[in-house]
């Protein structure tokens, strides 16, 4: 089956002059519709360089990033935008990407502006309710909510596009146990029938949501792996990776 979105041969520099940074080379990636990938990956490994290049917002100095085929630098920037649509973003920092002056229902109503498909499909409320945020908490200002509460939001705003694939960039960053089930449950149930990209460098959630785990290293994608046999695997990257987790060994 083609794929909903790939790249191809990608390199990213970023910094100038002595402080330039290989922060991606040679990635290939391919996401099947439907399918779930986790991008694994150590603090500093390319995992947010790869999210910002995959949902096109930023562009790589060689290689293609392809969203239903289409290279999305040979569009117009129009041509980009109607398809970064395609694209539902969870950023890391829910609450930084909320306008302050909004509300949950606001936010949400956002991301309808830019749905793709024209009548019809959920209204606000309704995409609240289905991440868990009925009773109340459309009125409420994001700022009052809880972490795992704002990633819901953020996960309802990039539903509300009705995109075909979920790019969430470590989502559930500095949420208790709890409150990360709650994301990770909200996104694969609500993700259901799209394909998801989800960036973290926790082989437990890469696991828990994944139907297939690609591993980064210093730029680079060095496994690529079913999530069944990701801790089976022997591969070196999974273990320095598990190594480098010491407190969370129990996997
Ligand atoms: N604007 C920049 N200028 C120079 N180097 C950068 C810039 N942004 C990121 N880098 C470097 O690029 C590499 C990849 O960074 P990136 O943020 O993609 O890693 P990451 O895996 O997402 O890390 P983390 O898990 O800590 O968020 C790192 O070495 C980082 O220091």
């Amino acid at each position: 089956m083609s794929a909903v979105l790939a790249c191809r041969d990608v390199t990213r520099v970023l910094g100038r002059r002595r402080r330039r940074v290989t922060a991606l080379q040679g990635v290939n990636l391919d996401v099947a519709p439907g399918e779930s990938v986790a991008v694994l990956g150590l603090s500093g490994s390319g995992k947010s360089t790869l999210v910002g290049v995959l949902a096109a917002l930023d562009r790589p100095q060689r290689g293609e990033v392809r969203v239903d085929g289409t290279d999305v630098w040979s569009l117009s920037e129009r041509g980009r935008r109607g398809v970064r649509r395609r694209v539902g973003w969870v950023p890391q920092d829910a609450l930084g990407s909320f306008d302050p002056r909004y509300t949950v229902r606001e936010v949400v109503a956002e991301g309808l502006l830019a749905r793709r498909s024209a009548a019809g499909g959920p209204d606000a409320d309704e995409l609240c309710a289905r991440v868990g945020l009925a009773d109340g908490f459309a009125e409420r200002m994001p700022a009052s909510l809880s972490g795992g509460e704002r990633q819901r939001v953020a996960v309802a705003r990039a539903l509300a596009t009705d995109p075909e694939v979920l790019l969430a960039d470590e989502p559930t960053s500095g949420l208790d146990v709890l409150a990360q089930e709650h994301v990770l449950e909200t996104l694969t149930r609500t993700g259901q029938h799209r394909s998801l990209v989800l960036v973290t460098h926790d082989p437990r959630v890469a696991r828990r949501v994944a139907d297939r785990v690609v591993v980064l290293e210093g730029g680079r994608l060095v496994a690529d792996v079913a999530a069944s046999e990701l801790l089976s695997s022997g591969l070196a990257a999974v273990e320095r990776l598990v190594a480098a987790m010491p407190l969370e060994r129990d996997l």
